[in-house]
Protein backbone atom coordinates (compact mmCIF):
# COMPACT_ATOMS: atom_id res chain seq x y z
CA UNK A 1 0.00 0.00 0.00
CA UNK A 2 1.42 3.14 -0.87
CA UNK A 3 1.59 5.33 2.75
CA UNK A 4 0.24 9.02 2.98
CA UNK A 5 2.69 9.98 5.12
CA UNK A 6 6.00 8.22 5.92
CA UNK A 7 8.25 9.21 8.81
CA UNK A 8 12.07 7.69 8.16
CA UNK A 9 14.44 7.54 10.69
CA UNK A 10 13.87 11.34 12.22
CA UNK A 11 15.91 12.90 14.73
CA UNK A 12 15.78 16.19 16.10
CA UNK A 13 17.45 18.23 18.96
CA UNK A 14 17.14 21.09 20.84
CA UNK A 15 19.90 23.10 22.09
CA UNK A 16 22.95 23.67 20.77
CA UNK A 17 26.59 22.35 21.48
CA UNK A 18 27.10 21.56 25.41
CA UNK A 19 23.29 22.24 25.90
CA UNK A 20 22.28 20.31 22.79
CA UNK A 21 19.53 17.45 24.03
CA UNK A 22 18.22 14.88 21.41
CA UNK A 23 14.40 14.61 21.84
CA UNK A 24 13.80 12.37 18.51
CA UNK A 25 15.94 8.96 17.96
CA UNK A 26 15.14 7.81 14.60
CA UNK A 27 11.52 7.83 15.19
CA UNK A 28 9.86 6.30 11.95
CA UNK A 29 6.30 5.95 11.48
CA UNK A 30 3.57 5.77 8.17
CA UNK A 31 -0.05 6.40 7.96
CA UNK A 32 -2.24 5.24 4.64
CA UNK A 33 -5.08 7.31 3.15
CA UNK A 34 -7.82 7.35 5.33
CA UNK A 35 -6.06 5.38 7.97
CA UNK A 36 -6.96 6.90 12.11
CA UNK A 37 -3.50 6.22 14.03
CA UNK A 38 -2.94 7.25 17.58
CA UNK A 39 0.47 8.13 18.72
CA UNK A 40 0.26 7.59 22.50
CA UNK A 41 3.32 9.23 24.78
CA UNK A 42 4.02 10.42 28.46
CA UNK A 43 4.41 14.07 28.90
CA UNK A 44 8.42 15.00 27.24
CA UNK A 45 8.30 11.94 25.26
CA UNK A 46 8.55 14.10 21.84
CA UNK A 47 4.68 13.84 20.72
CA UNK A 48 4.66 17.43 19.78
CA UNK A 49 8.18 17.97 18.59
CA UNK A 50 7.34 15.18 16.29
CA UNK A 51 3.61 17.08 14.98
CA UNK A 52 5.62 19.90 14.36
CA UNK A 53 8.75 17.82 12.28
CA UNK A 54 5.69 16.82 10.17
CA UNK A 55 4.25 20.30 9.53
CA UNK A 56 7.86 21.13 8.72
CA UNK A 57 7.79 23.88 11.76
CA UNK A 58 11.27 22.17 13.73
CA UNK A 59 14.22 21.10 11.45
CA UNK A 60 15.28 17.66 11.94
CA UNK A 61 18.73 16.61 12.40
CA UNK A 62 18.30 13.32 10.20
CA UNK A 63 15.74 11.44 8.58
CA UNK A 64 13.18 12.10 6.46
CA UNK A 65 9.26 13.30 6.59
CA UNK A 66 7.34 12.64 2.95
CA UNK A 67 3.81 13.54 2.48
CA UNK A 68 1.44 12.51 -0.41
CA UNK A 69 4.70 12.30 -2.65
CA UNK A 70 6.94 15.16 -1.15
CA UNK A 71 9.35 15.28 1.04
CA UNK A 72 8.32 18.05 3.01
CA UNK A 73 11.75 17.66 5.48
CA UNK A 74 13.72 18.68 2.52
CA UNK A 75 11.46 21.99 1.07
CA UNK A 76 12.87 25.82 1.41
CA UNK A 77 10.92 28.32 3.13
CA UNK A 78 9.14 29.24 0.19
CA UNK A 79 7.81 26.20 -1.27
CA UNK A 80 7.32 25.42 2.59
CA UNK A 81 4.72 28.17 2.84
CA UNK A 82 2.78 27.01 -0.03
CA UNK A 83 2.59 23.77 1.01
CA UNK A 84 0.89 24.68 4.04
CA UNK A 85 -0.97 26.92 1.78
CA UNK A 86 -2.06 23.71 0.16
CA UNK A 87 -4.10 22.84 3.23
CA UNK A 88 -3.52 19.20 2.67
CA UNK A 89 -2.07 19.12 6.06
CA UNK A 90 -4.12 20.45 9.04
CA UNK A 91 -3.47 20.72 12.74
CA UNK A 92 -5.89 20.89 15.39
CA UNK A 93 -4.55 22.03 18.86
CA UNK A 94 -5.48 20.99 22.15
CA UNK A 95 -6.73 24.51 23.04
CA UNK A 96 -8.83 25.41 20.21
CA UNK A 97 -8.19 29.04 21.14
CA UNK A 98 -4.59 28.70 19.73
CA UNK A 99 -6.27 28.42 15.96
CA UNK A 100 -9.29 30.76 16.76
CA UNK A 101 -8.82 34.83 16.83
CA UNK A 102 -10.97 36.18 19.33
CA UNK A 103 -12.29 38.91 17.38
CA UNK A 104 -13.03 37.07 14.47
CA UNK A 105 -16.13 35.38 13.90
CA UNK A 106 -16.70 31.48 13.21
CA UNK A 107 -17.74 32.01 9.71
CA UNK A 108 -15.03 34.07 8.74
CA UNK A 109 -12.36 32.01 10.94
CA UNK A 110 -13.80 28.31 9.06
CA UNK A 111 -13.27 30.40 5.73
CA UNK A 112 -9.66 32.52 6.30
CA UNK A 113 -7.79 29.00 4.86
CA UNK A 114 -9.73 29.55 2.10
CA UNK A 115 -9.46 32.54 0.96
CA UNK A 116 -5.58 32.30 1.37
CA UNK A 117 -5.36 29.13 -0.22
CA UNK A 118 -7.55 31.43 -2.81
CA UNK A 119 -9.54 30.04 -6.30
CA UNK A 120 -12.74 30.53 -4.90
CA UNK A 121 -15.80 33.29 -4.55
CA UNK A 122 -16.70 34.41 -1.71
CA UNK A 123 -20.26 33.05 -2.25
CA UNK A 124 -17.98 29.57 -2.70
CA UNK A 125 -16.33 30.29 0.56
CA UNK A 126 -19.75 31.07 2.62
CA UNK A 127 -20.68 28.13 1.42
CA UNK A 128 -17.44 26.29 2.33
CA UNK A 129 -17.80 27.13 5.52
CA UNK A 130 -21.40 26.64 6.06
CA UNK A 131 -21.12 22.95 5.06
CA UNK A 132 -17.89 22.56 7.20
CA UNK A 133 -19.25 23.29 10.33
CA UNK A 134 -22.67 21.14 9.31
CA UNK A 135 -20.11 18.61 8.99
CA UNK A 136 -19.41 18.96 12.90
CA UNK A 137 -22.70 18.81 13.67
CA UNK A 138 -23.18 23.03 14.68
CA UNK A 139 -25.95 25.02 13.26
CA UNK A 140 -25.59 27.79 11.08
CA UNK A 141 -26.19 30.22 13.47
CA UNK A 142 -23.23 29.90 15.10
CA UNK A 143 -21.59 31.79 11.95
CA UNK A 144 -21.52 35.17 13.45
CA UNK A 145 -20.39 34.56 17.12
CA UNK A 146 -17.08 35.09 18.10
CA UNK A 147 -15.28 32.68 20.11
CA UNK A 148 -15.72 33.92 23.34
CA UNK A 149 -19.32 33.09 22.84
CA UNK A 150 -19.28 29.50 22.37
CA UNK A 151 -18.74 26.70 24.97
CA UNK A 152 -15.34 24.84 25.05
CA UNK A 153 -17.03 21.72 23.02
CA UNK A 154 -18.23 24.10 20.66
CA UNK A 155 -14.93 25.82 19.93
CA UNK A 156 -13.33 22.62 19.07
CA UNK A 157 -15.41 21.47 16.95
CA UNK A 158 -15.24 24.96 14.94
CA UNK A 159 -11.07 24.62 15.06
CA UNK A 160 -12.16 20.91 13.70
CA UNK A 161 -14.68 22.36 11.09
CA UNK A 162 -11.91 24.89 10.32
CA UNK A 163 -9.42 22.31 9.25
CA UNK A 164 -11.81 20.07 7.79
CA UNK A 165 -13.29 23.23 5.25
CA UNK A 166 -9.67 23.00 3.56
CA UNK A 167 -10.71 19.24 2.76
CA UNK A 168 -7.17 17.91 4.12
CA UNK A 169 -5.92 14.75 2.99
CA UNK A 170 -3.98 14.30 7.10
CA UNK A 171 -5.56 15.61 10.16
CA UNK A 172 -3.33 16.27 12.74
CA UNK A 173 -5.05 16.36 16.23
CA UNK A 174 -2.70 17.25 19.24
CA UNK A 175 -4.45 16.05 22.74
CA UNK A 176 -8.05 17.38 20.73
CA UNK A 177 -10.68 16.63 23.88
CA UNK A 178 -7.99 16.94 26.86
CA UNK A 179 -9.54 20.44 27.28
CA UNK A 180 -12.69 19.55 27.36
CA UNK A 181 -15.06 18.28 30.24
CA UNK A 182 -16.04 14.65 30.44
CA UNK A 183 -19.50 15.27 28.62
CA UNK A 184 -17.81 17.18 25.77
CA UNK A 185 -14.63 14.60 25.27
CA UNK A 186 -17.07 11.89 24.51
CA UNK A 187 -18.71 13.80 22.44
CA UNK A 188 -16.15 15.27 19.80
CA UNK A 189 -14.73 12.12 20.10
CA UNK A 190 -17.91 10.50 18.71
CA UNK A 191 -17.47 13.25 16.42
CA UNK A 192 -13.46 12.24 15.38
CA UNK A 193 -14.53 8.44 14.95
CA UNK A 194 -16.55 8.78 12.06
CA UNK A 195 -15.56 12.48 10.61
CA UNK A 196 -13.84 12.25 7.32
CA UNK A 197 -13.97 8.54 6.68
CA UNK A 198 -16.14 8.97 3.21
CA UNK A 199 -13.17 11.61 2.25
CA UNK A 200 -10.86 9.01 3.08
CA UNK A 201 -9.48 11.38 5.43
CA UNK A 202 -6.28 9.81 7.58
CA UNK A 203 -6.15 11.34 11.20
CA UNK A 204 -3.06 10.86 13.31
CA UNK A 205 -4.58 11.33 17.13
CA UNK A 206 -1.28 12.69 19.51
CA UNK A 207 -2.16 11.63 23.32
CA UNK A 208 -1.08 10.77 26.77
CA UNK A 209 -3.94 9.08 27.47
CA UNK A 210 -4.41 5.32 25.28
CA UNK A 211 -8.08 5.21 26.95
CA UNK A 212 -8.70 8.24 24.95
CA UNK A 213 -8.03 7.42 21.84
CA UNK A 214 -8.88 3.45 21.44
CA UNK A 215 -11.78 3.83 20.85
CA UNK A 216 -10.98 5.90 17.06
CA UNK A 217 -8.05 4.53 16.35
CA UNK A 218 -6.99 1.61 13.64
CA UNK A 219 -3.24 1.07 15.18
CA UNK A 220 -1.46 2.51 17.60
CA UNK A 221 2.14 3.97 17.90
CA UNK A 222 4.08 4.15 21.41
CA UNK A 223 6.30 7.12 22.14
CA UNK A 224 8.63 6.69 24.90
CA UNK A 225 11.57 8.71 25.52
CA UNK A 226 11.80 9.79 22.09
CA UNK A 227 11.76 6.09 20.28
CA UNK A 228 8.69 4.32 19.04
CA UNK A 229 8.62 1.55 21.10
CA UNK A 230 5.89 -0.18 19.85
CA UNK A 231 3.36 -0.55 17.07
CA UNK A 232 0.37 -2.58 16.29
CA UNK A 233 -3.03 -2.67 15.88
CA UNK A 234 -5.32 -1.04 18.32
CA UNK A 235 -6.62 -4.32 19.17
CA UNK A 236 -3.48 -6.22 20.31
CA UNK A 237 -1.22 -3.40 21.38
CA UNK A 238 -4.39 -3.66 23.69
CA UNK A 239 -4.74 -7.02 23.90
CA UNK A 240 -0.84 -7.94 24.06
CA UNK A 241 1.55 -5.00 24.69
CA UNK A 242 4.96 -5.96 24.69
CA UNK A 243 7.03 -3.00 25.65
CA UNK A 244 6.79 -2.37 29.71
CA UNK A 245 5.79 1.26 29.04
CA UNK A 246 2.78 0.05 26.97
CA UNK A 247 1.96 -2.25 29.65
CA UNK A 248 1.93 0.57 32.25
CA UNK A 249 -0.41 2.45 29.93
CA UNK A 250 -2.77 -0.69 29.24
CA UNK A 251 -2.68 -1.29 33.04
CA UNK A 252 -3.08 2.41 34.06
CA UNK A 253 -6.00 2.84 31.45
CA UNK A 254 -9.26 1.93 33.39
CA UNK A 255 -11.87 2.48 30.66
CA UNK A 256 -9.97 -0.35 29.10
CA UNK A 257 -9.65 -2.66 30.98
CA UNK A 258 -12.49 -1.90 33.53
CA UNK A 259 -10.11 -1.64 36.78
CA UNK A 260 -6.95 -1.07 35.90
CA UNK A 261 -3.79 -3.33 36.94
CA UNK A 262 -2.98 -3.42 40.54
CA UNK A 263 -0.58 -1.03 42.34
CA UNK A 264 1.79 -3.57 43.17
CA UNK A 265 2.02 -4.74 39.12
CA UNK A 266 2.24 -1.22 38.45
CA UNK A 267 5.31 -0.56 40.94
CA UNK A 268 6.73 -3.80 38.82
CA UNK A 269 5.90 -2.19 35.19
CA UNK A 270 7.48 1.15 36.50
CA UNK A 271 10.67 -0.80 37.92
CA UNK A 272 10.38 -3.07 34.50
CA UNK A 273 10.77 0.56 32.60
CA UNK A 274 13.51 2.17 35.09
CA UNK A 275 15.95 -0.99 34.26
CA UNK A 276 14.47 -0.67 30.63
CA UNK A 277 15.84 2.97 30.26
N1 LIG B 1 11.64 24.73 21.51
C1 LIG B 1 12.18 23.92 22.43
N2 LIG B 1 13.43 24.15 22.89
C2 LIG B 1 14.00 23.33 23.80
N3 LIG B 1 13.43 22.22 24.30
C3 LIG B 1 12.18 21.93 23.87
C4 LIG B 1 11.49 22.76 22.92
N4 LIG B 1 10.26 22.22 22.69
C5 LIG B 1 10.19 21.11 23.46
N5 LIG B 1 11.32 20.93 24.17
C6 LIG B 1 11.64 19.81 25.08
O1 LIG B 1 11.55 18.62 24.30
C7 LIG B 1 10.97 17.55 25.06
C8 LIG B 1 9.77 17.00 24.29
O2 LIG B 1 8.75 17.99 24.23
P1 LIG B 1 7.38 17.76 23.47
O3 LIG B 1 6.57 19.01 23.63
O4 LIG B 1 7.65 17.28 22.10
O5 LIG B 1 6.78 16.57 24.34
P2 LIG B 1 5.30 16.00 24.40
O6 LIG B 1 5.42 14.54 24.36
O7 LIG B 1 4.46 16.64 23.35
O8 LIG B 1 4.84 16.49 25.84
P3 LIG B 1 3.39 16.99 26.36
O9 LIG B 1 2.53 15.77 26.40
O10 LIG B 1 3.71 17.51 27.73
O11 LIG B 1 2.91 18.05 25.42
C9 LIG B 1 10.61 18.16 26.42
O12 LIG B 1 11.63 17.81 27.33
C10 LIG B 1 10.59 19.64 26.17
O13 LIG B 1 10.94 20.34 27.33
Amino acid sequence: MSELLEVDGVEVSYGRGRAERRILHGVSLSLAAGESVGLIGETGSGKTTLARTILGLTRLTAGSVRFDGETVSGLGARALRSFRRSGRLQYVFQDPLQSLDPDVTVRDSIGEGLRIRGGLTAPDVATRAEAALASVGLPADLLGRVPGQLSGGQRQRVAIARALALQPRLLLLDEPVSALDAANRIQVLDLLRTLGTDQGIAKLFISHDLGSVAGVTDRIAVLFRGDIVEVGSTRDIIARPQHPYTRLLVGSATTLTGGGVDRERRRELRQALADHG
